[in-house]
């Protein structure tokens, strides 16, 4: 196990870059050797993120899988699904281990890749290679391994929410319906219509119905922990906000279960994972309890009256959602304490 590791971001002029160098600046054991951009090569960081003045004194460097091999051991590829897929290839080619924040390397049937994110799937053998970095779930499986495909940020509040659940046969998998929410930060900083002040604020919209790329990702997690394929209905919404994810699960429970059954089932299936919280009955957590920190905070309503139990889980989309996972990945890939560098006590208000 080494002691210190030089990573290199690609993709820092994004949300999930920039997030990731917010924690690695204060890693004890990482040092941020190179910060890339595909469009402002040359530039220093701090031109485009006056927030880094004096705390992130570099100039950003092009993409050139050698010249970051020169440099680096580790790279966090924070691109959009399509380019991680091509770059992905290139920079373990060059013998860098590599964590990767986009869609491109989670699912592992190359035609549901095709089917849901219209881009061509990477190879099988780098499918199958791919360690999902669900970290609580999955930690084990990180250990010294070279590619590791985060987990997308819907996927983590929800998968989170369901597992222990659904692993103790708790809840009926054909029954599980998810009402999703997230802030606009979800979308990356890229300029959209949909995206912009006037459209989003004071406005709540429902989108991509029954469609939306993280269907599959949930479905195939699921289906690993309940041994047969699962189905979900699953609901993303928009909400004016800046960060934050809630996701509202419902589910026929299989017993007469009650909250604090649910409470103590999950408190010991996390147990001596510091970034799961479980609360007590009659709580659930709101998003501003977890913004800026690395934190899923789950709460129960077991409902005597309809046989179904409600699961509600927060994240912070750009934290636990993808550049603190992140982080947590590469420390379980180390061998290190799973939240090195990640001790952030949320931002509140
Ligand atoms: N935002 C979120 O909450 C979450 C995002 N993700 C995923 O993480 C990834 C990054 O997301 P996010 O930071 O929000 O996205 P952004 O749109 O904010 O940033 C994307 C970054 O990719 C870089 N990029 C674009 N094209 C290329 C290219 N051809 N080669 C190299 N770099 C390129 C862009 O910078 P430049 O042009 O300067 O190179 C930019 O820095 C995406 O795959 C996203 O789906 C996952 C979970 C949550
Ligand atoms: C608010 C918002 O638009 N969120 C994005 C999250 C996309 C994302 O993070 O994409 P991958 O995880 O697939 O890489 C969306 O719903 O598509």
């Amino acid at each position: 196990m080494s002691n210190s590791i030089r990573v290199a971001i690609i993709g820092s002029t994004g949300y999930g870059g920039v997030e990731l160098i917010r924690f690695l600046q204060q890693h004890p054991r990482a040092e941020v050797v190179s910060v890339i951009s595909a469009s402002s090569s040359g530039t220093p960081i701090s031109e485009g993120f006056p927030h880094l003045t004096d705390i992130m004194v570099r100039n950003l460097d092009g993409v050139n899988p050698e010249e970051i091999a020169a440099k680096a051991e580790l790279v966090f590829t924070a691109t959009p699904s399509g380019v991680s897929g091509k770059l992905v290839p290139q920079l373990l080619e060059a013998g860098l281990k590599v964590i990767d924040l986009s869609g491109d390397f989670r699912l592992k049937d190359r035609a549901a890749y095709e089917e849901w994110y219209q881009h061509e799937a990477p190879s099988q053998e780098l499918l199958d290679e791919a360690v999902y970095g669900l970290s609580e779930i999955y930690g084990p499986d990180a250990h010294d391994v070279r590619l590791i495909s985060n987990p997308g940020c819907y996927p983590t509040a929800t998968l989170l929410g369901l597992i222990p659940a659904l692993k103790a046969g708790w809840i009926d998998h054909r029954s599980i319906i998810v009402d999703a929410k997230s802030g606009i930060s979800g979308a990356g900083r890229k300029a959209s219509l949909g995206n912009h002040f006037a459209e989003v604020n004071e406005n709540f919209k429902a989108y991509k119905i029954n469609r939306h790329q993280h269907i599959p990702e949930i479905e195939q997690e699921l289906a690993r922990i309940a041994g047969e394929p699962v189905t979900v209905s699953f609901t993303t919404h928009l909400v004016p906000m800046t960060r934050g994810i809630m996701t509202t699960m419902y589910a026929g429970m299989n017993g007469q279960y009650t909250n604090e059954d649910f409470i103590q089932l999950y408190r010991e299936y996390y147990n001596g994972h510091p970034f799961v919280r479980v609360r007590g009955a009659g709580t659930w957590p709101a998003t501003k309890e977890v913004s800026g920190s690395n934190y899923c905070d789950i709460g129960f309503a077991a409902d005597e009256r309809t046989g179904r139990i409600t699961v509600v889980s927060v994240i912070d989309n750009i934290v636990k959602g993808a550049a603190g996972q992140a982080i947590q990945n590469m420390n379980l890939m180390q061998g290190w304490e799973e939240n090195l560098g990640l001790g952030l006590t949320p931002v509140y208000p």
